[in-house]
């Protein structure tokens, strides 16, 4: 074909636009085209074979094999856009534009193009062009009647980036890219200059318009690729942000020193300050990158910036970092990172080796110093405050899904980690006042988080113990369990009395209503769902059963305390009972008490004195008062007691006396104290409260 055939090429075919004669037409999937217009008619050749039922509506029998559709081509891609370009937003949009820079730049990485021109013109129309060798134009051995040149844009996974051959580190891997570009335009031309001549071909929404052409003689190389995206896809009135273009191919230049991209948009594209025209080559690639990013800003050391190739084999990592105490406008630090060229907003293998390299470098410059502190440092205190480039080139590399959000090559993290470490030490112990400033500085980020850290704790544990406390529960004002007590005390009214009488910064009253569940025969749930015993746990702080812990005890001791007589004695058991049962732990630490409250007052005149029970009043008669005329008062309970008797008598740690609740050694002891206390006959219960009060009085505890 001659030059003269180039015009007829575009002008003959058919508007894709256009209404289509088909029967049946296909509408968009109006999912994926939310904002399209009334649904137009796909062209031709991109409708799928009719079904074998076309007008009957689905029947619930009808799914069968004829069902199962297998998408030709590129119809995928305008099927189902966010698998190939992350969505059909403005971002999905944008990225159609990294697709077709990507290719350009990977030409130029393998130093086959030097200059990459850019421009939006007035209508909306991108266009991308590279002094590079040029999209191959020959027919493909695969594909008859088919250039190379329209393989790559109609068919999937077709590229020159698979075996390493053609390009050595390339951004394009997947062979996609700029087939999607293609299947998404609503119009896209491309121009090859290779061979000695200039060739042309153009498509519409992935199809070609009509074969490639050659359109005249010309001794240029490169690839210029012009696209208009599709508004069926991306939406009616749908169009690039000159801004964003810019800022996408300046950052590309950062990236590679030797190639040089040239800027121009259409004024009337323009609604901000970006500049219709300009020129971006930066021969110190990230550093400049750097600088330009933090301008004036004050920064707590230089900044750290190399640039190392492996040795043998292709691969090479480039970086720049610096930190900041303020940090870096609307955020604290960044890390902007990329992979043979592709940003990498997610991150991934290269920024962790980067992370790596800085936290254990640093931690080896404290090492040297005998600085200690340095062994807190984590990676989160480098990197938090740090403004970061990183950029790497390997070989084969492995991203998450087409966009390339994300780097996942396990190689990329010990590359970039390997190749920094000489570099990062040199740095450090060449100055070392700005290293040690720099150590410092990260240092204190890990105090400050390790503070953070232990205030939030405190914080969470003052919450929970605000937030679970029965209501009923009169708590001492010491924060800590050291030195306190909790009285688990009969009924309301003592517990009133109780509360007069006790030192608010120690004691603290949990008064018990009704009868207690009787624990040796409860299940399990019923335990639970019993609110006395639930408050009980609660303010002890503890669970009860197998998921109890000593060292959740919000007191030190626990007091049973209730009135010296057969009822008493009864629900004494039943507490005693409880945590014997639910937690045993407290007995076997010696941290469960049973008060001892007086049943006699005795006086004569100024003098008075306390019995316990009736031998110690037959004592003191026989001893204290002996000979006097005296008057003996029984209390019928603690409620009865005046809050000073109260104290002086029960609670008062200097004057009081306390029995000790202790285990029993033997499996038989265990079993006949749980006979005991759960017999059927209440005086037996009394008499072992009297008996174990007498016996542990022996052990005082006050
Ligand atoms: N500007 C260009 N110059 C030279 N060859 C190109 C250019 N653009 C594309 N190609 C060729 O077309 C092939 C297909 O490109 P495409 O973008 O579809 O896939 P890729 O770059 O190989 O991988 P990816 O899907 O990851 O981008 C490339 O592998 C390359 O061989
Ligand atoms: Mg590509
Ligand atoms: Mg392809």
């Amino acid at each position: 074909m001659g030059p003269n055939a180039a015009p007829s090429l575009f002008d003959d075919l058919p508007e894709p636009q256009g209404p289509a004669p088909a029967a049946a037409p296909s509408a968009p999937d109006p999912a994926l085209t939310p904002q399209a217009a009334a649904p137009k008619p796909e062209p031709e050749a991109a409708r799928p074979a009719a079904p074998a039922t076309p007008s009957a509506p689905p029947l619930a029998g009808s799914y069968s094999a004829s069902s199962i559709e297998v998408l030709e081509g590129l119809e995928p891609v305008r099927k189902r856009p966010g698998m190939y370009i992350g969505g059909t937003d403005e971002r999905a949009l944008h990225h159609l534009f990294a697709e077709v820079l990507d290719n350009a730049m990977d030409e130029a990485v393998a130093r086959h193009a030097k200059l990459i021109t850019v421009d939006l013109d007035a209508e909306g129309w991108l266009s991308v062009k590279d002094d590079g060798r040029g999209i191959p134009v020959d027919p493909h051995p695969k594909h008859p009647g088919k250039s190379a040149l329209e393989v790559v844009m109609t068919v999937l996974h077709s590229g020159g980036k698979f075996s390493g051959k053609a390009y050595e580190t390339s951004g394009g891997l997947h062979g996609v890219g700029v087939s999607v570009v293609n299947a998404l335009s609503e119009r896209l031309d491309v121009t090859v200059w290779r061979d000695g001549h200039e060739w042309k071909q153009s498509f519409s929404r992935g199809l070609p318009l009509g074969p490639i052409a050659q359109v005249q003689p010309s001794k240029k190389k490169g690839t210029l690729i012009r696209f208009k995206p599709d508004e069926e896809i991306f939406g009616v009135g749908a169009a690039f942000k000159p801004a964003r273009l810019f800022r996408m191919a300046r950052s590309k230049a950062y990236l590679f020193r030797g190639v040089e991209i040239r800027w121009t948009c259409a004024a009337e594209r323009i609604t901000d300050h970006t500049p219709t025209e300009a020129v971006f080559h930066f021969p110190n690639g990230l550093a400049d990158a750097l600088s330009e990013r933090i301008g004036e800003l004050e920064t707590v050391t230089p900044a750290f910036a190399g640039r190392v190739e492996r040795k043998g084999e292709a691969g090479a990592v480039e970086w720049a970092v610096t930190w900041s105490p303020i940090g870096f406008g609307e955020a604290d630090g960044f890390v902007s990172s990329y992979c043979n060229t592709v940003s990498t907003p997610d991150g991934g293998t290269h920024e962790a080796g980067f992370r790596a390299a800085l936290v254990k470098g640093l931690k080896a410059y404290g090492e040297l110093t005998n600085e200690k502190r340095a062994g807190l440092i984590t990676a989160e205190d480098v990197i938090a405050n740090a403004g970061a480039l990183i950029s790497v080139f390997v070989r084969n590399p492995e991203f998450q899904g087409q966009t390339k959000d994300r780097l996942s090559s396990p190689d990329a993290q010990r590359l970039v980690e390997q190749l920094m470490r000489d570099p990062l030490d040199h740095w450090l112990t060449e100055s070392p006042k700005q290293a040690n400033t720099l150590l410092g500085f990260v240092i204190e980020r890990a105090e400050d988080r390790l503070k953070r850290r232990k205030d939030k704790e405190v914080q969470r544990a003052q919450a929970t113990r605000k937030l679970r406390l029965p209501g009923k529960l009169s708590d001492c004002s010491r924060q800590s369990a050291n030195g306190t007590e909790l009285f688990i005390v009969e009924g309301d009214s003592a517990g009133g009395s109780a509360k007069q009488a006790r030192d608010r910064t120690t004691q603290a009253i949990l008064p018990l209503r009704g009868k207690i569940l009787n624990v040796a025969s409860a299940t399990a749930d019923k335990l639970r769902a019993n609110i006395e015993l639930s408050d009980l746990a609660l303010a002890l702080g503890v669970q009860p059963g197998s998921r109890f812990n000593i060292d959740d005890l919000r007191y030190e001791r626990i007091v049973i305390m209730t009135d010296a007589d057969v009822d008493g004695a009864h629900i004494a058991a039943l507490l005693i009972t409880f945590f014997y049962r639910s937690m045993p732990e407290t007995i076997r630490q010696g941290r469960l008490f049973m008060a001892l409250p007086p049943l006699y007052r005795i006086s004569a005149g100024p003098l008075s004195e306390y019995a316990r029970d009736d031998a110690h009043r037959d004592e003191l008669l026989a001893t204290v008062f002996k000979g006097k005329k005296v008057e003996i008062g029984r209390f019928k309970g603690l409620g009865e007691m005046m809050a000073s008797q109260l104290k002086e008598t029960t609670m008062d740690p200097k004057k009081r006396t306390l029995a000790r609740v202790t285990v029993p050694a033997s499996e038989e002891e265990i079993e006949d104290l749980v006979e005991r206390l759960m017999g059927k006959k209440a005086e037996a219960r009394f008499q072992f409260i009297q008996d174990n009060a007498q016996f542990a009085v022996a052990d005082l505890d006050v």
